[in-house]
């Protein structure tokens, strides 16, 4: 197993139209079982460029799950149990924004969490813990991205508003013109929350990249968003994605050194739960999310 303290292990979770990657050494679908239950697929892992890596279908192949029936916690232990270091989530994503236009990929670097029916972390009754999310996103993985979708040639913004709602219905007019024009969201989508606070719970580096697909229902010259439009828009988007993918381990390299963000010690100071009332089915549950921490 790939020791995370100093190899990098590069986990990619791939969104709607983003199904599997290609040209991993080794390529092998791993099923991989957890505490919180079967991930969303098995799992494609390998080696790229001497770098570990790991693809999971967000909806599973087929895309059989819905925004809100993702195993959101089993999908990042199960990252975690690998020794993945670094996830990339890839999502389809609408803009609220006239310059975030359908093809532009924009690396997120803020949410906003408006979905309701999703289990939000790993911990709880039991052993209880709170970490930050203020900076959700890891800016050093951030830049790769932008880095390696520059080289792809997309044209790519730098930070952004998530506004991840519950779906699976798209926004009325009346929420999209208000998470536009009060609540300052750039991209919409449904999958990106509760992923990123369990990652940060995992001490994993996570970064966003929203491949737009649509401007969502506010724009007076497009029509409202609806799925077919967004598969169209996602076939080329697919292709970018999985191009940015593979400049990846090039940029991040096979050695890893702490995250300067801290990512990878989020939990230091996270526990609340007094070592002695420490529900033992808990500590056994969260072995690979935060055995750092529990020993
Ligand atoms: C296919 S349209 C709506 C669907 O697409 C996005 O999925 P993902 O974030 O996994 O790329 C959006 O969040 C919805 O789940
Ligand atoms: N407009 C939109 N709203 C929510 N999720 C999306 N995924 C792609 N486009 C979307």
């Amino acid at each position: 197993m790939a020791d995370p303290t100093t190899d990098t292990y590069i986990g990619v979770i791939g969104g709607s139209g983003l199904y599997d990657i290609e040209g991993l050494e080794g390529a092998e679908w791993q099923n991989v079982d957890t505490p919180w239950g079967a991930p969303s697929d098995a799992i494609l892992t390998g080696t790229l460029g001497g770098v570990k890596m790991a693809f999971l279908p967000r909806h599973g192949r087929g895309h059989v799950h819905s925004p809100t029936t993702v195993p959101y916690r089993a999908n990042i232990d199960a990252l975690k149990r690998l020794g993945v270091t670094d996830v990339i989530s890839v999502s389809a994503c609408g803009s609220f924004r006239e310059e975030m236009a359908p093809g532009d990929f924009v690396v997120v670097d803020q949410f906003i969490d408006r979905t309701l029916a999703r289990e939000k972390s790993f911990f709880g009754q039991g052993l209880v813990a709170h970490v930050s999310v203020a900076h959700p996103t890891c800016p050093r993985l951030g830049e790769a991205c932008l880095t390696a979708a520059k080289e792809v040639g997309v044209t790519v913004h730098k930070g952004g508003t998530y506004l991840a709602m519950e779906g699976p219905q798209f926004s009325t007019l009346a929420e999209s013109k208000m998470y536009r024009e009060s609540w300052g969201a750039d991209v919409i989508g449904m999958t990106n929350m509760p992923e990123a606070k369990l990652a940060r719970e995992a001490e994993l580096c996570y970064a966003s990249v929203a491949m737009i697909t649509d401007y969502d229902s506010w724009h007076p010259d497009h029509g409202e968003v609806d799925v077919t439009q967004i598969i169209a828009t996602l076939m080329g988007n697919a292709a970018h994605a999985r191009d940015m993918v593979a400049l990846l381990p090039g940029l991040l390299g096979a050695a890893r050194a702490p995250c300067p963000h801290g990512c990878d010690r989020a939990l230091e100071f996270a526990l609340i739960t007094q070592p002695d009332a420490r529900d033992p089915a808990m500590v056994a549950k969260l072995d690979a999310v935060a055995g750092r921490v529990l020993g």
